[in-house]
């Protein structure tokens, strides 16, 4: 089995100054897969299955934990954090990744480029904390990948953009940079895109690919599980798969970022609560009417806006609801006793 030191692994000071005395018996491990009853782990003492002591949610692949070597004692902060909101009906948000430098937001050089879509992964990526990189695939199909890479830089002056020929181990070579040194880069796009292609050029692995429908640009999916990989490079690759929904939750951080432009004019209304819609003195509808505001773009901040108030909001008031209920069981409980006390004086 390979064993990795500490520093293999990606420790670093931020994780060592939380260690205390009473953590002295324990060892880090970080986690490379996280299942319902089961984490698994790798350490300096090698690959270790161990018990989650708090849900399977509360941790992801990449996070770093303290362990006696058969339970996740303590789980430490990370550095950046991935999370979108859960999907389907279930209300909170979901943390997809920890401790990623670098997320590698995978899109093709055809149909699957999307602005808004770009865009929704990028504020996702910027309010974990890490660096967004844009990987455009199939740029040995395309006439001018060039412009595909200009396009996604221009979204941002904080986006790096690459194209290459995911299927070319030497030209996806060029991502080494971003998971090398025991850097972690995470791998997050559409079905189809070229992720599991990707990684294993970047891994050594081989895992089937399926063929994409030549129509939408879809792909089926192939990819199982997440787990955090070892790299040909001396890195670390997060995947993650079966991503069909990915809702904006807490991610307002992202967003300021990623629209600073508009938000700096937002600060200049008239009035701080100002929606940009009729009120007097709007410097954001001045901007939109002099042309220097793009209209395209400041509805795309807009939904994407309103969608992660409205999932946070969401969140926040279904923990308020189970703070209420838990204090109406409280309550329940200690009329019950008073109630007993009564009746047994
Ligand atoms: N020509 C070319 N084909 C590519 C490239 N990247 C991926 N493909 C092909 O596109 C198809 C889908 O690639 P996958 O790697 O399975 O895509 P994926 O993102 O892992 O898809 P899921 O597993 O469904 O999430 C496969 O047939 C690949 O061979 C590329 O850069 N150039
Ligand atoms: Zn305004």
């Amino acid at each position: 089995m390979t064993k990795y030191t500490r520093a293999d692994l990606g420790w670093s000071d931020h994780f060592a100054r939380q260690l205390t005395e009473e953590d002295a018996p324990f060892i880090p491990a970080r986690i490379s897969e996280v299942h319902r009853s089961q984490l698994v782990a790798l350490s300096e003492a090698g690959e270790m299955r161990l018990i989650p002591t708090d849900s399977a949610g509360a941790y992801a692949v990449g996070d770093w934990v303290l362990t006696d070597g058969t339970s996740a004692i303590r789980r430490l902060d990370p550095v950046t954090d991935l999370h979108r909101r859960a999907a389907g009906h279930a209300v909170g948000a979901q943390r997809m990744a920890a401790n990623v430098n670098t997320v590698g937001l995978v899109t093709s050089c055809n149909a699957d480029f999307n602005v808004a879509r770009l865009e929704r992964y990028l504020a996702l990526a910027l309010a974990s904390n890490a660096l967004p990189l844009v990987i455009l695939t199939k740029a040995d199909i395309c006439d001018d990948p060039d412009s595909y890479r200009r396009k996604a830089e221009r979204l941002s002056p904080l986006v790096t953009a690459i194209a290459v020929n995911a299927k070319d181990p030497e030209d996806v070579a060029r991502l080494n940079a971003w998971c090398s040194n025991a850097k972690t880069l995470a791998l997050l796009g559409s079905s189809g895109v070229g992720k599991t292609t990707l990684r294993n050029a970047l891994t050594g692995e081989a895992e089937a690919t399926q063929n994409v429908r030549e129509d939408d640009a879809k792909g089926r999916h192939t990819t199982t599980h997440r787990a955090l990989r070892p790299t040909m490079s001396g890195g670390w690759l997060i995947d993650t798969p079966g991503m069909r929904e990915l809702q904006l939750s807490g991610t307002s951080d992202g967003l300021e970022e990623l629209f600073d432009d508009i938000e700096s004019l937002a600060a200049q209304c008239k009035f701080s609560n100002c929606a940009h819609d009729s009120e007097p003195g709007c410097a954001v509808k001045a901007a939109l009417k002099d042309g220097t505001l793009d209209q395209a773009r400041f509805d795309r901040w807009q939904k994407l806006r309103r969608e992660d108030q409205h999932n946070s909001e969401s969140i926040a008031a279904a923990r308020a609801r189970q703070k209420s209920f838990g204090r109406v069981v409280k309550e329940a409980v200690s009329t019950k006793s008073r109630y007993k006390r009564g009746y047994e004086d």
